[in-house]
């Protein structure tokens, strides 16, 4: 069922692309049915310039015969659509379930307009539930680990951090890096959270997605909704 919405949210958004757009393509699931539905409307005669935020949408988009560009030929986006693993009323997230936080922020900041496509799980009213990703560089990472439970500690949040992958294989990043997964259950001042992680050295960027998103389809047993930040 949640494939079926995730395919109706991208379906929806896929609409909202119009013939010479600059277009920042997200990654995930959802992402992937979007980049489905896109090539059906290039196929169809639509001309657009992609993106994409991973080495896995731009192995899809390619086979797809999408027409793709970097970020350096092409800085300015006029708009990026991207699944989430959750979002919040004020259409803040957190992305990176899938490790491609890093471009995924990097091509959303880009870009006019950023469209969340989503099913109605991933409706909350406080971001947290989903472990929060933090992507950090491998150099000193037991250091950066310490920096980080600090400052969870200092906003009085859990300081349970599993490095993804795990210690033998942890997981590599598109950009090289580690991610430390943060169960926080609920965090009550996203701001203040953001703005302390970044400030760590060893931290590359982390998944709180804030003023980036500027609507969201999410799409349930009701169809599809728009959502608008409050
Ligand atoms: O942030 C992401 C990848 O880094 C994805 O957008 C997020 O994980 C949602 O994935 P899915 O659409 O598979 O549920």
């Amino acid at each position: 069922m949640s494939d079926q919405f995730k395919q109706e949210a991208a379906e929806r958004a896929a609409e909202d692309v119009t013939e010479g757009m600059r277009l920042g393509i997200g990654t995930g699931s959802t992402a992937e049915f979007f980049v489905q539905a896109l090539a059906k409307r290039v196929a169809g005669g639509l001309n657009i310039v992609g993106v994409p935020t991973s080495e896995r949408t731009r192995d899809l988009a390619t086979e797809l015969g999408i027409k793709l560009t970097t970020l350096d030929e092409m800085p300015q986006l006029d708009l990026t659509v991207d699944g989430a693993d959750e979002f919040d009323p004020e259409l803040a997230l957190i992305k990176g379930g899938g490790g491609a936080l890093l471009r995924e922020k990097i091509v959303a900041a880009a870009s006019e307009r950023m469209i969340v496509i989503a099913d109605g799980s991933k409706e909350v009213d406080a971001l947290g539930r989903f472990p929060l990703p933090i992507e950090v560089v491998p150099f000193g990472l037991e250091a950066t680990r310490r920096a980080i439970v600090t400052v969870l500690s200092d906003l009085g949040l859990p300081d349970v951090l599993v490095l993804r992958g795990g210690a033998s294989q942890p997981f590599v990043t598109d950009g090289g890096h580690f991610i430390l997964d943060a169960h926080l259950e609920k965090i009550s001042d996203v701001k203040a959270l953001a703005t302390r992680l970044v400030a760590i050295p060893g931290v590359v960027e982390h998944g709180l997605f804030i003023d980036l998103a500027t609507k969201a389809y999410v799409a349930g047993t009701d169809g599809v909704k728009t959502v608008l930040p409050i």
